[in-house]
């Protein structure tokens, strides 16, 4: 392992991932890969999750090529210097921040959308000029294997390296110094990613997971609230990191939403939801008894039929759930839609604020002005209102968790800055020593008032104050030169 890094270290320090050019090929060769691979990929996705290959295209591919295009169309500009505003005792002189790369990263993912949380991150490593390694989740078996088999024969394999194994290897690979580690996964083994980060000083950028909870308010269309739910809910069996965990509503509208959410589900999934090439499986047999357990003692009013030998948990909703019982007490991560009743909103917004900062979280209302005093009133990773999961589609926002969450964020741009260092860069000219006296010792009490005329003034009037600023700090300049 040490000298896997090492040996992307030197080929990053060779400077080749550097070159917009270079970067931008690598990018357009992810793409081809996506698309002439395109099959074997799905097919990978399927077999991990029991999804159809129409699923895994959407829940997945999709995501990928939409992060490469605006990549490809973005990179000039993201990767270019921005000029920054200077102050008196600069305006002379070049300043601008230039994105940097950080050099090796690591990029650790989790099984429930193995191919999206592996190559998204990839996506912005790349397009900063980093190179990178990429420990896909050992659980998603088979896209790991797709993966190691196809990256190497499209990326430059110098520079962008995949590591298979579970956590055995994953120890290893934490012992190495990196420049930079996405993880995303459980809030556990993020400690232990972050404990391994800080022996190396190295940053980290960690997207896990929490309880993200879903308001509905009196006042809304239940129909389309509950259409919604069910979708970010059962989506993937649940397995969403962004899902709604937990229904909070009015007592008086939870038969409502019990039935609405029912005939959305045989909509959605017809009679036999077993069935249906729509819905999927529990990733392991340890997940599936972990929600079975949740069901226990629990009033199940939807739902609730599971077949361990397939892993098939049916979508399911519990009613007047105790906010202290286990299921409320954990992520649950599968198809299981708790509804906890609350007077209000404002017993809504306690509510959420009592607990840790949830990942994502939901409200639905007619009413604007609630929806924002939610969102004004709490904290979370992510918001959407009138809906679930969107927020993460929208590639100009940044996607991460706040608190226990996670910390940092990705996609689109935000990839880019998460595997980029804003270097500031002041180049002067050997010429102005004598305003510079002004900062060289012996202080004095002149000194002083000079050093806060040209450090504290803020110009900002357009050309007409520019030109009076300028005609000022020569004025200055020249008198300073005289006094010190
Ligand atoms: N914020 C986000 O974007 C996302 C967060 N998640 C969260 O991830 C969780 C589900 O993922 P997990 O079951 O954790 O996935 P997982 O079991 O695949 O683990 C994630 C990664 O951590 C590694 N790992 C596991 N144990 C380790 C250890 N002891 N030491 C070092 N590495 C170790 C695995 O090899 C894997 O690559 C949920 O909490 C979910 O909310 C999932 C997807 C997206
Ligand atoms: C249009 C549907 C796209 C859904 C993709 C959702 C991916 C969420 C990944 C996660 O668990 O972090």
């Amino acid at each position: 392992m040490e000298r896997q890094v090492l040996r992307l270290r030197q080929a990053f320090r060779s400077g080749r991932s550097r070159p917009l050019r270079f970067r931008l090929q690598q990018l357009e060769a992810l793409r081809r890969m996506v698309q002439e691979r395109e099959k074997e990929i799905l097919a990978a996705i399927a077999a991990d999750l029991s999804k159809s290959e129409l699923n895994a295209y959407s829940h997945e591919v999709i995501t990928i090529l939409g992060e490469i295009d605006f990549m490809l169309g973005n990179l000039p500009e993201l990767a270019s210097a921005r000029p920054a505003k200077k102050n008196l005792l600069t305006m002379m002189d070049e300043a601008y921040v230039q994105p940097e790369p950080l050099g090796v990263v690591l990029i650790i993912g989790a099984w429930n959308y193995p191919f999206v949380l592996t190559m998204q991150p990839l996506v912005g490593a790349i397009a900063a000029g980093n190179a990178a390694i990429v420990k896909p989740s050992e659980l998603s078996e088979n896209t790991a294997k797709i993966l190691a088999e196809l990256l190497p024969q499209y990326l430059d394999q110098d520079l962008y390296a995949i590591v298979n194994g579970g956590i055995p290897e994953t120890t290893e690979l934490l012992k190495q110094r990196f420049d930079h580690i996405l993880y995303t996964g459980n809030t556990a083994v993020g400690k232990i990613v972050m404990e391994a980060a800080a022996k190396h000083l190295t940053p980290v950028t960690l997207e896990l997971g929490g309880k993200s909870p879903c308001y509905i308010d009196r006042d809304c269309d239940l129909d389309v609230a509950c259409r919604r739910v069910a979708w970010g809910k059962y989506m993937n069996c649940g397995q969403t990191c962004i899902a709604p965990d937990y229904i909070l509503c009015e007592a008086s509208l939870q038969n409502q939403i019990v039935q609405k959410i029912k005939e959305t589900v045989k909509d959605f999934y017809g009679e036999n939801i077993k069935a249906s090439p729509d819905y999927e499986r529990i990733i392991n047999l340890r997940h599936f008894k972990r929600l079975q357990s949740l069901l226990k003692g629990q009033k199940i009013a939807f739902g609730g039929e599971m077949d361990e030998a397939t892993r098939y948990l049916a979508p399911t909703i519990l009613t007047d759930v105790d906010p202290n019982s286990k299921v409320m007490q954990e992520e649950i991560f599968g198809p299981i839609l708790p509804i906890v009743s609350v007077k209000n909103v404002d017993e809504a917004i306690n509510f959420i604020n009592d607990r840790e900062k949830p990942l994502a979280l939901y409200v639905f209302s007619r009413n604007n002005k609630l929806i924002k005093r939610v969102i004004d009133e709490t904290s979370s990773g992510g918001v959407t209102g009138n809906d679930v999961i969107m927020h993460f589609t929208v590639n100009s926002l940044p996607f991460g968790g706040v608190g226990a969450s996670g910390m940092g964020a990705y996609h689109g741009k935000y990839s880019f800055d998460a595997f980029s260092h804003q270097r500031p860069c002041l180049l002067k000219g050997l010429k102005g020593e004598s305003v510079n006296k002004l900062r060289y010792p012996p202080n004095s009490e002149s000194k002083v008032s000079w050093a806060k005329f040209f450090l504290l003034k803020q110009f900002n009037k357009g050309r007409l104050g520019m030109l009076l600023f300028v005609c000022l700090v020569a004025v200055a300049a020249v008198i300073v030169k005289d006094q010190l």
